[in-house]
This record gives C-alpha cells, structure tokens and sequence, in this order.
C-alpha cells in the first residue's frame, strides 16, 4: 500500500455469542489524514483496531467491508499481513524483548522488511530513530529496553512500525500511560512520521485534549456505535451528541470524569 492510498470502513459489525458489540461502524482515513477514534472506556475501540489489523479472533462475527486503495481485504489476515498498515499499542514493553539489547532487535527487523544488509538496515534504524526525537540513536540502539522511560521505549516502537513505510499507522492509545512529558514527545514524533505527503494516523484515545492537539477530525465511539464524526474544530466548536459535549466540557474544565459517569450524562445536561 502506498502512502497515497486510503483506507474505508463500511459498516462494521461485530458480535460474540449472539451479543453486538460494534454496530455499523464506518469511518475512511484519507492519505495523510490524521483521525482520532475517540470515545470512553468498552466503546469498542480496540475491536475496531483488531478487526482493522484482522486480528479478531474466529469466535467474533464480522460484518461489513474494508477496503484499502479500493480493494476490498479479508477481515482475517495472519498477524504483520495486513498490507500497508502498520501499529503501534500501549504497552511498549511487551512489544520489545527486554533480554536483547534493541540494536539485536531493531536490525534484523528492518532488514527484512526493507530488504536490505544489516549495515544498510543500521543507516536506516538510525534516521528513523531520528525522526522520532532522538538526538543520540547510538547510544538507543545500545540499550536494552528496561533502560529507556515509556516514553522513550514507545518512540522506538514508533520507528519500528515506520519502517515498514505504512500508508496508514494505527497507534492504539500510545500515550495513556505517559507522564505529560513523555506524551508531548510521542505526540511530536506522532506528528512527524504523519501527515501530508506521509502516513495517514488512526489515532485510539480516551483523551479528547491529545486528539484534537494532534488531529485533523475526529470519530466519536459509544458503546459500539458512531455518535458524533467531522473536523476537530467543529467538534471542539460545536458537539452534537450528548456524549461528545460532556467530553468537551470536560477537556475544558482540564477533568476526565471516569467512563460510567461520562455514559451516564443526560440529554442536555451539558451546554
Ligand atoms: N473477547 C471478547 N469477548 C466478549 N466481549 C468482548 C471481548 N472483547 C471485548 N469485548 C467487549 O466489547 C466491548 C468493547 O470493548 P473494547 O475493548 O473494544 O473497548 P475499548 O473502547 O477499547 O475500551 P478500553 O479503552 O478500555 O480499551 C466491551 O463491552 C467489551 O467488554
């Protein structure tokens, strides 16, 4: 997939055991587009990001299309097979083996998926390391992980993932578990391996502040539905769903109330 290629979701709907839990989910990242899929905790926005990755398991029932550049894809694929997307998670430790030191790991990673020598594959792990904020890519690559912050281990991952040049990168809430400092340099180094001309972002938040410092629109998820999409701006300006405006109301006063308080908004309750 090129990084000129675009990414739709048409009516996605999963359910297990007979229970829905995503309903007519839609939503099409354009090149370089930076969306936010936002919405509070069990909305359903890591089984949007699985099926995504057709990584959901047999159990679940998909419904729906996917298609990328306009081909439609299998909503299975073997995991590292979906073409063109690559991601970043959470929790950047599991992602990275902590016995081996990172330049061990990062190398022969990037070798193959560039297919190129090591000594080449050294060149290029060095630029991404760069282009994700690091001033000293040597001494990075050699650390073992448990040497570097989250913050630092989750900009690794990010060069990782931007090696295989994706033409749209999903980071499934990079930033939740980030003191503010580390978070301001993933979401810089978010921003830079994004955007025109580069990879388009799906960007998986509960927090409505990181999703409007860094994206262009915004996709509202509630329990397993769409309630609210369009420009950051907009969306900030002027919610629509009750949902929506309890999480700007609650971006402004600088709170998050917790998820169940969030659902249990009235209609109207929030100007
Ligand atoms: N394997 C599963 N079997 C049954 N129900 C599931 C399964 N995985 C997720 N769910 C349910 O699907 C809903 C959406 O879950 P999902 O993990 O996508 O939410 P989320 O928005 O990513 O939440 P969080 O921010 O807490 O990760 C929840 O009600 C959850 O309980």
């Amino acid at each position: 997939m090129s990084s000129d290629a675009e990414v739709e979701v048409s009516d996605l709907a999963v359910a297990v055991a007979g229970r829905s839990l995503l309903h007519d989910v839609s939503l099409r990242v354009r090149p370089g587009q930076r969306l936010a899929l936002l919405g509070a905790s069990g909305s359903g926005k890591s089984l949007t990001v699985l099926a995504l990755l057709g990584l959901l398991g047999r159990h679940f029932e998909v419904k729906g299309s996917l298609k990328v550049a306009g081909r439609e894809l299998p909503w299975r694929q073997a995991p590292g097979r979906r073409p063109g997307m690559a991601a970043v998670f959470q929790d950047s430790q599991a992602a990275l083996n902590p016995v081996v030191r990172l330049d061990r790991q990062l190398l022969p990673v990037v070798a193959r998926r560039r297919q190129v020598a090591t000594t080449a594959a050294a060149k290029i792990v060095r630029d991404l390391l760069e282009q994700v904020g690091f001033e000293d890519p040597t001494r990075v690559l050699s650390s073992y992980p448990s040497q570097l912050s989250g913050g630092q281990r989750q900009r690794v991952c990010l060069a990782l993932a931007m090696a295989a040049s994706p033409g749209l990168l999903i980071a499934d809430e990079p930033t939740t578990a980030l003191d503010m400092i580390s978070q301001h340099q993933v979401v810089q180094a978010l921003r830079g391996c994004t955007g025109e001309g580069r990879s388009g972002l799906l960007f998986i938040t509960h927090d409505l502040a990181v999703a409007a410092d860094l994206c262009d629109d915004v996709v509202v998820l509630q329990h397993g539905r769409i309630v609210e999409t369009g420009p950051v701006e907009q969306i900030l300006r002027a919610p629509q769903a009750p949902f929506t405006a309890s999480l700007v109301a609650a971006a402004r006063a600088g709170v998050l109330p917790a998820a169940g308080a969030l659902d249990a908004v009235p209609m109207g309750a929030v100007s």
